[in-house]
């Protein structure tokens, strides 16, 4: 069995991950729950550094299923913790401060069409989390492979985003039971070739303006030899599956919670218009580092709702390790359950499990806090982002993806739940499926 610090029993397969898995800690009151025949779970925020960090453990095999054992594969996938170094190199190159300068005008051109293609529809009720969702995947894939469907302008006309997010919850299936990847080598194979074509055509086009992909096929590098084809394709998939669908979730639980908490709106709204008049370019990054309300509602929104709900996978190898006060045996796999340690009193109080970004200003200024509940803001459990070695490599583009969205949207439009919609639906149509998946979000966008 399974103990966990306070000796309560978490020795329970609940088959729940991969629905919504939130919740799960808290529904077993455990810091340990075992979430597969061989994978524990851990709502223990001192076990990140030991698990996570630069002596931490491998990934796990749920990175062989998702792969189908293949020997192509995108950097998230290296098990090999050399093997990932090396990858990685090219990752850090493209995702450096001079890299994310240039590729500004792709990303303002990108958001820019976006909010017109919404400001178009004023009054009419949409679905704002498929625009924004069009918008993630036209960008990713001009980072990727230098261009692509043009889902804001045509829409999902082969359903291919669609696909996508069924691909995504497939992928739980081998990534719980690595060896069910064996079943599907050949369409993950199929989806490769694919990737090829685009990314010989990259290749053969060119580019004008460095994308990502310059840097992922080493083309910023003269001492480093080119990765094969297939490698650098499937670098091309994982651009477009971690870094769009997550950055756009981010975008809107923003706007959930912005309109689910009008104050919030107000406060976001008046810091916007304080740095961004009418009239002055939202999409210019400048005062970015200055908006410290909107830093508060996107740094509060990943609190709530990061891009892997359960954690990243990392697992044991011949050797078990103690970890704080737990012992991890050979060949295990394990993960810091990021939704409960975020939602944890012990780490984030008081209220937890609500939207209050004023808890940022606090942990600035803790003389401010005037409540008579203990105060609680443990940066070392705030891990939206992972920790160590393999963290997201996209931080940084990640968040000016996200604050440039909201900032040009709400300088520009008023958006309002749409007549009817109901707020609780969002939760539960939230999945946990790989990456985060969000449901739809009816807006009607009004006037400013
Ligand atoms: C708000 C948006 C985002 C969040 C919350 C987020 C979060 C994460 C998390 C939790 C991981 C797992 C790290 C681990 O295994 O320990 C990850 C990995 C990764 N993310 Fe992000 N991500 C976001 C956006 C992006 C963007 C825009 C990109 C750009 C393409 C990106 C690229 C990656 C890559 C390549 C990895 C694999 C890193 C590695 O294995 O070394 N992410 N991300």
């Amino acid at each position: 069995g399974v103990e966990d610090s306070s000796g309560k029993e978490g020795n329970r397969c609940t088959g729940k991950r991969h629905e919504h898995i939130y919740g799960l800690h808290e529904q077993y009151n455990s810091n340990v729950v075992r979430i597969g025949p061989n994978e524990l779970s851990f709502r223990d925020a001192s076990l990140i550094g030991p698990m996570m960090g630069t002596h931490g453990l491998s990934k796990g095999p749920g990175f062989d299923g998702l792969t189908a054992y293949s020997e192509i594969r995108a950097l998230s996938a290296w098990r090999d913790s050399e093997m990932h170094a090396l990858r990685r190199r090219a990752w850090v190159r493209g995702m450096g401060a001079n890299a994310l300068n240039e590729y500004e005008a792709l990303l303002v051109r990108r958001v820019g069409q976006v909010i017109e293609a919404l400001l178009e529809r004023k009054g009419a009720e949409v679905d704002i989390a498929n625009f924004l969702k069009r918008f993630g995947f036209d960008f990713m894939n001009d980072m990727a492979f230098g261009g692509g469907p043009e889902y804001v302008q045509n829409g999902d006309v082969q359903g291919t985003l669609v696909q996508t997010e069924v691909a995504l919850r497939a992928g739980m299936i081998p990534d719980t039971i690595p060896w069910v990847g064996h079943f599907v080598a050949g369409e993950l194979r199929k989806e490769q070739l694919k990737a090829e074509v685009k990314a010989k055509a990259r290749i053969e086009r060119g580019s004008t303006s460095p994308d990502l992909f310059h840097y992922l096929n080493h083309e910023d590098s003269h001492e480093e030899e080119r990765p094969s084809l297939s490698i650098v394709a499937v670098e091309g998939l994982l651009v477009t599956v971690a870094g769009a669908g997550t950055a756009v979730a981010a975008v809107c639980c923003a706007l959930y919670f912005l309109l689910r908490y009008p104050e919030a709106y107000k406060k976001v709204q008046e810091e916007i218009d304080k740095f961004y008049p009418q009239g002055e370019d939202a999409l210019n990054t400048r005062h970015f580092p200055d908006m410290v309300y909107l830093d508060a509602v996107v740094n509060e929104t990943l609190r709530l709702y990061s891009a892997q709900m359960s954690g990243s996978q990392r697992a044991t190898d011949e050797h078990g390790i103690m970890a704080g006060s737990h012992y991890i045996p050979p060949y295990t796999s394990v993960r810091v359950h990021t939704y409960s340690v975020h939602r944890d009193p012990r780490n984030f109080s008081p209220s937890p499990s609500t939207f209050w970004p004023e808890r940022w200003l606090i942990a600035e200024n803790p003389s401010d806090y005037k409540g008579s509940e203990p105060f609680i803001h443990n940066m070392n459990a705030y891990i939206p982002f992972s920790f160590g070695p393999a963290n997201c490599v996209g931080k940084s583009l990640a968040l000016k993806v996200v604050k440039m969205a909201l900032c040009a949207l709400l300088q520009r439009a008023n958006v309002k739940f749409a007549k009817g919609y109901d707020p609780e639906e969002w939760d539960r149509k939230i999945g946990d499926f790989v990456v985060l998946e969000v449901g739809r979000l009816p807006v009607v966008i009004g006037e400013r």
